[in-house]
């Protein structure tokens, strides 16, 4: 068979991994295809650079002609961003290309687009190496678990804040030190503020959330708080708590009386305390892990690299081998549907609970004052402890579930009560239910 024809877009962490594989695995990959895979052009930004294993002879500056080349069968897109990547991949389609692509926030942002074009041109659009890296993660919610009702999918889904986190926890390093090391490492977007802030993670629940409930969601429709504003007193009042602070990206179906879809699904990712006995909580370095809950499967859980080079390449390829075998087969992959159609509830709705860190004036009635002001939010108190006398009391109050907006009121209270000398520390609190 001739062989098919592979063009690369991007050619940095990911893309010079990609290009590693291809070269070293090239016979295996052409027994499990059933025909060689040879690529045929790279496009980059800088062609001078050094980029060891490398062939220059296939660099172009010129992206749009490489992917429109009659001589190419499918395309790798590994530039990151929205722009030019969605035009790339929607010209790729649009002559007759399949496309595998690792771009969560263009997924996440157009992804209705790109799915609708793969439809029309009948061709495949596959993205594992989107969320999570390595792990074997959207496959099995696309195929294995779609004769299943998720009910919900919960985990850790950016490394490069889980490795911020973990060495912030157990070396007590510094956020700017950390994140830089995350850099070096290969595991941070090109801008690292997509990571810190939460978006690489936001866009990924999108994607998850999408697929597990079959409901259109994009980034915009995902509540998102980042771990910047994660302080030293956060991760050590965790410690006291015997927990951890992790960013979580969480999917859910809100239960309604009747029927079981759900009246709504919940999408969100922020950092929270959960207890040092969850599996999530060992979850160390740049790692990622998620789990998937669902009616007749039960608890499943997604473990290994969730960011770098080559864990990252290793999802790519296994995209690249399923499209092309289906191009030797003539065929396409399984196509997205959207057929739910839940809406994507406010985060205000939602219920959490919230571990909350009180500087109080060490007076009598300050303890009557502040239960008073979680009641009048309706917010039922889990547990408290006092610390302290004097100047340095503090008061630690751990909530039950509540609905967010009504534990959001109830700091805004506290903050404005008098005995309250400053909220040191609030973060929601997940996993030990
Ligand atoms: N690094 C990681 O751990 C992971 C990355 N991803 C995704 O993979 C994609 C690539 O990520 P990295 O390789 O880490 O980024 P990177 O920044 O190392 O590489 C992107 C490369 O694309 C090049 N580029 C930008 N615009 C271009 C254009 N118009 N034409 C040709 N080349 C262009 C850049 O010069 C750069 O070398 C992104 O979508 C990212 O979100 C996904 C999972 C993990
Ligand atoms: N920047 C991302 C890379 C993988 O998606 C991360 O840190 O997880
Ligand atoms: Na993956």
């Amino acid at each position: 068979m001739k062989p098919l024809r592979v063009a690369l877009l991007g050619c940095g962490v990911v893309g010079t991994e990609v290009v590693r594989l291809l070269n070293e695995q090239a016979a295996d990959l052409a027994a499990r295809v059933g025909t060689p895979l040879e690529l045929v052009g790279i496009a980059v930004r800088r062609p001078d650079r050094v980029r060891e294993g490398v062939d220059r002879a296939l660099l172009t500056t010129d992206a749009e002609a490489l992917v429109t080349r009659d001589d190419v069968d499918i395309v790798i897109e590994v530039i990151g961003g929205i722009e030019p990547a969605r035009s790339l991949i929607l010209a790729a389609m649009k002559t007759g290309k399949s496309v595998i692509t690792a771009n969560k926030a263009l997924l996440a942002e157009d992804g209705a687009t790109l799915f609708a074009a793969a439809r029309e041109y009948s061709v495949d659009l596959y993205y594992e190496a989107s969320v999570a890296g390595a792990i074997p993660l959207l496959r099995p919610l696309r195929e294995s678990l779609v004769g299943d009702h998720v009910h919900r999918v919960l985990g850790i889904v950016n490394g490069t804040t889980n490795y911020i986190l973990d060495q912030m926890d157990t070396q007590g390093a510094g956020f700017n030190e950390a994140l830089e090391e995350a850099q070096a490492l290969g595991y941070a977007e090109a801008d690292p503020t997509a990571d810190v802030e939460g978006f690489d993670a936001a866009a990924k629940a999108a994607i998850l959330a999408q697929l597990a409930f079959h409901t259109p969601v994009t980034a915009a429709d995902v509540h998102r708080e980042g771990i910047t504003e994660v302080t030293s007193a956060d991760v050590a009042g965790a410690k006291e708590m015997d927990s951890v602070v992790k960013l979580l990206a969480i999917c859910e179906r809100v239960p309604e009386e009747n029927g079981r879809n759900g009246r709504g699904v919940s999408v969100r990712v922020y950092p929270a305390m959960i207890p040092r006995s969850h599996p999530l909580a060992s979850v160390r370095e740049a790692y990622n892990a998620v789990f998937v809950e669902a009616e007749s499967a039960g608890s499943l859980m997604f473990y290994g690299a969730g960011a770098g080079g080559a864990p990252t390449a290793s999802a790519v390829l296994g995209d690249l081998v399923a499209v092309a075998r289906n191009v030797v087969a003539g065929t396409t992959g399984p196509v997205e549907v959207t057929y739910a159609e839940l809406p994507v509830l406010p985060m205000g709705e939602t219920t959490t609970r919230y571990y909350i860190q009180l500087d109080v004036a060490d007076q009598p009635g300050v303890l009557a004052g502040v239960a008073e002001e979680f009641a009048r939010h309706g917010v039922s108190i889990k547990a408290v402890r006092q610390e302290g006398m004097g100047e340095d009391a503090q008061l630690v109050v751990v909530t039950h579930r509540a609905p967010d907006a009504a534990l959001s009121a109830t700091v805004e209270g506290l903050r404005a009560f008098p005995m309250v000398r400053q909220v040191a520390s609030v973060m929601r609190v997940e996993g030990d239910e």
